[in-house]
């Protein structure tokens, strides 16, 4: 296990790591997340003993790395993938660790195997590309054995079928019950990959809970509505009625309306009412990638004049439909599926019942016990 308790990092007047305290726990892929700049390599370093925490401390197994006794045995790390000897071959390099490490030559030629580069073993580092780097790294970090691995950015410069061997080989890992901690960029493989994630924005703890209670806690809350081609004047008239209820629709690109500030229940209800058919009433699943822009976008440290992330909370509509420009939506309520206010507004993430009954039982609420419902 990694426990780091009140880690800070200064450099000058620069806090790249202020006061982290988390575990990394064994049998689990421990995603490490955050954005560009967020610390997650400083912290990385200050686990394996080359950074020196300015306060707070490290341990791995309950002890500081640099006082772990033959540390390779116990602790792999890839950091930088480019962190070797271009004039080396790929053989000599792990060689060279393994009898530093006290580690038997015969191991350098298994992981050469499990990392694929047994082809490549005699060949000269300086001609490898970033994908066969990332490959030795990883060989180099699997050279002791260890318990415990640290990988920041692994699958960087690798192809759809690297990316896909380094997930198996992390779960495999983790299922072998080590303490794998992970950092990627890659929301889409780490939703894959980690099971827990830590999240950390310039340098301070976001986030320390497993994937999908993360998901869930940071997803903006809303109702897929698609009504039946055969009344083209369906989506107006489901329009006005749900802005009268005090709900606000949006027109997805694909037709369909983003309706928030109504639970799905009361949705349906006001479509039957309306004479109106569906074809489609779904709440909406958000992915990892939402979540995380969701949770991190008021620590990004560098963040484009354009926010290409805008999109992922309110879309623009193709058209105002008519409904829109008569009723100007309400102030969104926070409970139930309602979509929250934006993240440092105040707004309380909306929550998925876990329970799909909870959805059926909602049908038969009144307004006012719908309030109770938030979670
Ligand atoms: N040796 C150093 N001297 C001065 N500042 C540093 C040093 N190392 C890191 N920093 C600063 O500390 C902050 C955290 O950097 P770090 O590399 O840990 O972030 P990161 O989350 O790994 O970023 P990325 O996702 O881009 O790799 C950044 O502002 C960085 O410029």
């Amino acid at each position: 296990m990694i426990e780091a308790v009140g880690l800070t990092k200064r450099f000058g007047a620069k806090t790249a790591v202020d006061q982290l305290s988390f575990q990394v726990k064994p049998g689990h892929v421990t995603g490490f997340l955050g954005p560009n700049g967020s610390g997650k390599s400083t912290t990385m370093r200050m686990i394996v003993g080359l950074d020196r925490p300015t306060a707070g401390h490290v341990t791995i197994n309950g002890h500081p790395f640099r006082e772990l006794p033959n540390a390779q045995r116990h602790v792999g790390a890839l950091l930088d993938a480019k962190a070797m000897h271009g004039g080396r071959r790929a053989r000599t390099h792990l060689l060279s660790i393994a009898q530093l490490s006290g580690i038997p030559e015969r191991r350098v030629d298994e992981v050469l195997a499990v990392v694929g580069l047994q082809d490549v073993a005699r060949q000269r580092t300086k001609g490898f590309s970033l994908g066969m780097g990332q490959r030795l790294g990883i060989a180099t970090a699997l050279l002791g054995d260890p318990k415990v691995l640290l990988f920041d950015e692994p699958v960087n410069g690798l192809d759809p079928e690297g990316i896909l061997w380094v997930r198996n080989l992390m779960r495999r890992l983790a299922s072998e019950g080590r303490t794998v901690l992970v950092s990627s960029h890659l929301m889409s493989e780490m939703a894959l990959t980690a099971d827990h994630l830590i999240v950390i924005g310039r340098g301070r703890l976001l986030a320390d809970m497993g994937t999908q209670e993360f998901i869930t806690h940071n997803s903006a809350g809303f109702a897929r509505v698609r009504t039946a081609d055969t009344g083209p004047r369906g989506r107006d008239t489901l329009g006005t009625a749900l802005t009268e209820a005090g709900g606000r629709g949006l027109q997805e690109p694909d037709g369909a309306l983003r309706v928030t500030g109504l639970e799905l229940p009361r949705i349906s209800d006001l479509a039957h009412e309306a004479g109106v058919r569906l074809w489609e009433l779904s709440p909406h699943r958000a992915s990892l990638e939402e979540a995380y822009m969701r949770m991190t976008q008021s620590s990004l440290e560098y963040t484009s004049t354009e926010d290409p992330r805008a999109e992922l909370w309110e879309p623009e509509p193709l058209t105002v439909p008519a409904w829109e420009d008569e009723t100007a939506a309400p102030e969104v309520p926070q409970t139930g599926f309602y979509a929250p206010a934006p993240p440092g507004a105040g707004g309380r993430p909306f929550l998925m019942p876990s329970d799909p009954g909870e959805l059926a039982r909602a049908a038969g609420n009144t307004t006012a016990d719908s309030q109770e419902d938030s979670r």
